[in-house]
């Protein structure tokens, strides 16, 4: 299969930089008049299936809100997968693993091995085990034509107590990320396969890109507050590699197709306006 980068790559040049999330939080499914089980669940995920594929680059679906509702719920978030990568859509798994190499390479297994269930075209994962024990997983990836992107600088504001410790030499823990992925990417064309998930709301973030060849997964845009226009502050010169990324704000247009097509589109037009 041809790689990741390269794929994802063309996805952002044919249908503009944007990733989607599929987070079916229970009061989305209740607003959306679904009942909070699995059989409202695989109604919520229909709908974006038809809402999102062919439309957007990538579709994160996230993990965490399939697999509340038990074995039924990972069923629906199969064939969630399946129905988008049918379509030709690229699927972006958030599940934020990480854990020692003999377990990552299970969790390698699980979503990176084309012959798994839940085969995906990449995941997201977390480095703080150290960025090493990471590394069953970007072998697979690497392998079989998939992606994996690590949190460098994340959304949410607790992160900074660890991503912003500096180290002995002077660089902060994201900053070595950045630097462990670029590493990776060195000398890939026409971008590499290993991402970084740096948050829109991170500010004017510090952060040293101009190696790292590798996809921006962009969250905390809407719902967290971060802005399209925040996205030059925090990326600079980098920003032709960001992937701005919207569940909450996009979902909440729905349950109509048509509502969600439309939702889509001015949100394409409005990142279109700065990357
Ligand atoms: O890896 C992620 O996708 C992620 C990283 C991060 O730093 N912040 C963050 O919000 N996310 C995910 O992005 C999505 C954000 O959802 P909204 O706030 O509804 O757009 C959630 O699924 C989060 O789990």
């Amino acid at each position: 299969m041809e790689r990741f980068g390269a794929r994802l790559r063309s996805a952002m040049e044919n249908l503009g930089p944007l990733c989607v999330g599929i987070d079916p939080h229970p009061q989305l499914l209740t607003a959306w008049g679904l009942s909070d089980d699995a059989a409202g669940l695989r109604k919520f995920c229909e709908t974006c299936v038809s809402s999102m594929a062919g439309r957007v680059a990538v579709v994160k679906p996230q993990s965490a809100f399939f697999e509340r509702h038990g074995a039924a719920g990972v069923s629906v978030l199969e064939s969630t997968i399946r129905q988008l990568r049918d379509a030709g859509t690229l699927v972006l798994l958030d599940v934020k693993r990480g854990d020692i190499g003999s377990t990552a390479a299970a969790y390698a297994d699980a979503y990176l091995d084309p012959t798994s269930p839940l085969a995906s075209d990449a995941i997201t994962a977390s480095p703080y085990l150290g960025f090493g024990s990471l590394r069953p997983m970007i072998d697979r990836a690497l392998d079989s034509g998939a992606g994996v992107f690590v949190l460098a600088l994340t959304s949410n504001p607790e992160g900074a107590q660890v991503q912003r410790a500096v180290g002995p030499d002077k660089t902060t823990v994201a900053q070595a990320m950045i630097n462990a992925i670029a590493q990776v990417n060195e000398g890939v064309a026409p971008m590499g396969d290993i991402g970084a998930v740096i948050g829109a709301t991170v500010g004017r973030s510090a952060l040293e890109l101009s190696t790292v060849n590798g996809p921006l997964l962009a969250p905390g845009l809407g719902a967290q507050g971060g802005k399209v226009d925040d996205l030059v502050d925090v990326f600079g010169d980098a920003t032709r590699l960001v992937l701005p990324s919207y569940s909450r704000e996009i979902l909440g247009r729905g349950p109509r197709v048509e509502d969600l097509r439309a939702a889509v589109t001015r949100t394409l037009d409005d990142v279109r306006r700065l990357l």
